[in-house]
């Protein structure tokens, strides 16, 4: 039999809920959020961040805006418990904010917590533990009634740690953890006998954290799992349901999302969705997901770049460019239609009215993001991106070698100037570089005698005053030239001319663009002109003056 056999797997388990409501219901606020970037996050790395970058972290997501952030497991390890008694010592928990720990059901641990707790104003004291059929099983060897006492004895260490220190304010949590692989009635029992142990009230709520520890099934599952959750279970009102999602399948966002109309009241994840494995609910995500419905996410996400930059800084991982919302690529179109469809809306949308862009679900400047509906280019961009903006935004189609030097100072300037260069910017390189028709000289005026053989008579302005220069030649530019290289003795000869139209009608405009080679060196030049032949000659002197 073939190791690649879906036969060996199971669906995960569901509950009945004919009469199911949350299909019916809309979210119309954020929830509660709960960062648990410095715990869950922390523990899935390869390197587990040091205490530095837990601080760099920690003040990142309450600079965001958290009010609940799960600080670590301070009896597992030295980093851990050292950040708590900093963030305590150092006084470094701002009013409104409330830290998290986790603990498993082990007296020992529990103990040590509160020590790691000593002094903080208001705690979250979160302890857990497993409750599937496999982990009683095979992990802990203990029937029902075994786990469901290992709980209620975690629950009793807990509260008796609470009682012995009176001065702080307390919150008791507890998970059910694998809940979504455990049968719904029996995780139901286990989380009744912890709450007859610690006797919530509406006014002193405790938090019933229902995980995915790891994701077993579709998210509109996991939505029944929650609404018979807090529909069963007894003192609902003096619960704070919370939820815990992974993303094994690739639905923690989703299955976060659905919960609430399902009931949840809180949201536990990790910013970028770094956890366990495939890792947790995305906050960022999720809370940019209500943004975009127009319900205040109640978190500041307006500056993702150093969302971003904090967090690969702290976890060493890098996020993808097509990350939701905060991802490089993900306010760029490639394709033509679509950023002709861009453009189009962005033309007609006024400041005041709703957001409504094709392509654009939310407007990227919230974002701090610019608007690039095109080809970004930046110091990795090539010829073809540089000549794709300035055909796109200005009409202007350069010739294969000018859109190879041009790239070369493109790049140079990107590099210097570090990051993106916009269509304006590139513009003005062009231009800085290859419109040099007016100094050292400029055409002032001239004649042209077209009669077969031409003559051209041109007025140029000099450092030094105006100059009346002669030629002949096929053609305009044949006739400048010669004028010239008689005026300047120099040897110039066209190596390649092309021109085009911008713009139609009676507004249209001429681009040309040259290549000359003067005393053995080739250099190009361009110009814009209502004029045809203007265009042409100062292309050329343009590339005259370069030398
Ligand atoms: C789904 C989640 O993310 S849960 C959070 C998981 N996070 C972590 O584990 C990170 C921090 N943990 C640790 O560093 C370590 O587990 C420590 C330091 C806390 C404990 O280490 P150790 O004492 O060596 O225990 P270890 O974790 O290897 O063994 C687990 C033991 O505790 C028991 N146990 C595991 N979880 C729990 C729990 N939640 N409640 C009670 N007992 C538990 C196991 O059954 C096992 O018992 P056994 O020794 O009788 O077989
Ligand atoms: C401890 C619990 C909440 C957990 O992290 C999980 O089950 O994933």
């Amino acid at each position: 039999m073939s190791r690649f056999d879906h036969r060996r797997y199971r669906p995960g388990p569901v509950v009945n809920l004919p009469n199911r409501q949350w299909p019916n219901r809309t979210v119309r606020e954020a929830p509660i959020w709960a960062s648990v970037d410095l715990r869950d996050g922390n523990q899935a790395l390869h390197e587990p961040m040091n205490v530095e970058q837990k601080r760099r972290l920690w003040d990142l997501l309450v600079r965001l805006g958290f009010k609940e952030i799960e600080v670590g497991f301070p009896a597992a390890s030295r980093p851990d418990y050292d950040f708590v008694r900093w963030l305590i010592e150092e006084d470094r928990i701002p009013e409104d904010v409330t830290i998290q720990v986790l603990v498993q059901a082990r007296e020992d641990l529990i103990r040590r917590t509160y020590e790691a707790l000593v002094g903080v104003r208001r705690a979250i004291v979160h302890v857990y533990n497993s409750t599937s059929p496999v982990q009683r099983d095979w992990v802990f060897g203990q029937d029902r009634e075994g786990v469901k006492a290992i709980a209620r004895r975690g629950a009793e260490w807990v509260a008796q740690g609470a009682r012995d220190r009176p001065e702080t304010r307390w919150t008791f949590q507890y998970s059910p953890e694998s809940y979504t692989a455990t049968e719904p009635d029996y995780a139901i029992e286990v989380c009744e006998a912890v709450l007859d142990v610690w006797q919530p009230t509406p006014e002193r709520p405790c938090i019933i954290n229902l995980p995915a520890t790891v994701e077993v099934s579709s998210p509109n599952v996991f939505a029944d799992q929650v609404e018979h959750f807090a529909t069963q279970i007894s003192r609902r009102d003096s619960i704070l349901l919370s939820v815990h999602t992974h993303n094994d399948r690739g639905g923690a966002v989703a299955a976060a999302e659905l919960a609430l109309p399902a009931g949840a009241d809180r949201v536990e994840g990790t910013l970028l969705g770094n956890g366990e494995r495939t890792g947790n609910a995305d906050l960022l995500t999720l809370a940019m997901n209500l943004y975009s419905q127009g319900i205040d996410p109640k978190l500041d996400l307006s500056r993702p770049d150093e969302i971003v930059a904090v967090c690969t800084e702290c976890t060493g991982l890098p996020v993808h460019p097509r990350h939701p919302w905060v991802g490089e690529l993900v306010y760029m179109a490639y394709s033509g239609s679509h950023q002709d469809a861009i453009r189009k809306c962005l033309a007609r949308q006024t400041p005041d009215a709703p957001w409504n862009v094709a392509y654009l679900p939310i407007d990227p400047a919230d974002l701090g993001r610019n608007y690039q509906a095109v080809i970004r280019v930046n110091s990795q961009s090539g010829k073809g991106g540089v000549a794709f903006v300035l055909e796109q935004e200005f009409g202007l189609s350069l010739p294969r070698w000018l859109q190879v030097e041009l790239a070369a100072l493109v790049q140079r300037e990107s590099e210097t100037r570090g990051g993106v260069l916009d269509a304006a910017q590139i513009r003005a390189i062009f231009e800085r570089h290859f419109i040099v028709d007016q100094a050292p000289h400029r055409l002032l005026g001239y004649r042209l005698d077209r009669n077969g053989h031409d003559v051209i008579e041109a007025r140029i302005g000099a450092p030094d005053g105006e100059r009346m220069l002669h030629g002949e030649g096929r053609g305009a530019m044949a006739a400048f030239v010669d004028a010239w290289t008689r005026w300047s003795g120099r040897n110039v000869s066209v190596l390649d001319y092309q021109e085009h139209a911008i713009g139609e009608g009676t507004d249209a405009e001429a681009a040309a663009y040259v290549r000359v080679e003067v005393d053995g060196q080739a250099i190009s030049g361009a110009a814009i002109d209502r004029d045809t032949v203007a265009a042409s000659l100062r292309a050329l002197l343009s590339a005259l003056n370069r030398r």
